[in-house]
């Protein structure tokens, strides 16, 4: 028998206000989708499609209008808001860390925040530190203005790890980073994401590193997922907007293979 999911959404409905008139914007529109447990999920989707109002509802962030989502075989409407977010750690779009505080005070907010005592927080942060490989000597005691946009995002990653959670929800985690920063971060979470045994969420709008990290990929539009599945499951998928959607990291593929080829020929 298959494994019971680590997170499902059933028929999930959100809308907003929007802003102006009676009308609303329906961010969320009758998402069903399951994560296992292990599974690394990349969900893909233009910019408004509804990505992070679907990350959003996994940690209760925010409340659907309509339908379920399950986090541990529990309703995360019936989950203190607290106890279940300190499950799931949460990468934020460009670190999100607190701009007045060191980077071992960022790491520590959450065992702070769970009481642990102090040489255990203090023990915690240098494990992070090594975790996400920064120099502790260098690194611990800077402010986030003084690190790069790189190391801001690893510090990110090393304060979402703090408290042991399972479950990782990263929204655009390295977006905002130069390419080859964005593709080795991606790549060293990848191993972390395997070594620590967890589940990962990660929205993103970059399709290639979709496919280079991801087991699974849902692709959404206009807040529905309009399709799903693995890397090259998807290249099978006869939707259009999907066969757009891969036809740049393709397109990429197929000219930088030519001009390796055209290197190594000449
Ligand atoms: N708090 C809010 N109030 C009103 N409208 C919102 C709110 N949050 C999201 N929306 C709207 O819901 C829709 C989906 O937004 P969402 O942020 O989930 O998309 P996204 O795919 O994550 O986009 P991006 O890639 O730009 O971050 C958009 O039309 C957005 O304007």
């Amino acid at each position: 028998m298959a494994l019971a999911p680590l997170i499902a959404y059933a028929h999930v409905r959100k809308s907003f206000d929007n802003g102006h008139d009676a009308e609303r914007v329906t961010a969320v529109d009758d998402v069903s989708l399951d994560i296992a447990a292990g599974e690394f999920l990349a969900i893909v989707g233009a910019s408004g499609s509804g990505k992070s109002t679907l990350l959003r509802l996994a940690n209760r962030l925010l409340a659907p209008d309509s339908g379920r989502v399950l986090v541990e075989g529990e309703d995360v409407r019936e989950v203190d808001p607290v106890r279940l977010r300190r499950r799931m750690g949460y990468v934020f779009q460009s670190g999100g860390l607190f701009p007045h505080m060191r980077v071992a005070d960022n790491i520590a907010v959450t065992p702070r925040l769970l009481g642990w005592p102090a040489a255990e927080v203090a023990a915690r942060v240098d494990e992070l530190l090594e975790v996400v490989r920064l120099d502790r000597s260098l690194h611990r005691d800077r402010l986030p203005h003084e690190l790069s946009g790189g190391q801001q995002q690893r510090v990110g990653v090393a304060r979402a790890l703090a408290a042991r959670p399972r479950i990782m929800l990263m929204d655009e985690p390295f977006g905002a980073l130069d390419p080859l920063t964005r593709d080795n971060l991606g790549e060293e979470y990848r191993a972390l994401h395997r070594r620590l045994a967890l589940t990962t969420v990660m929205v993103t709008h970059d399709m290639t590193a979709a496919l280079l990290l991801a087991d699974r990929i849902a692709v959404m539009r206009a807040g529905r997922v309009v399709a799903q599945g693995q890397p090259a499951e998807l290249s099978n998928n006869n939707e259009p907007y999907v066969a757009q959607l891969l036809s740049t990291p393709r397109r990429q593929a197929e000219r930088l293979n030519a001009l390796l080829a055209g290197a190594s020929a000449g």
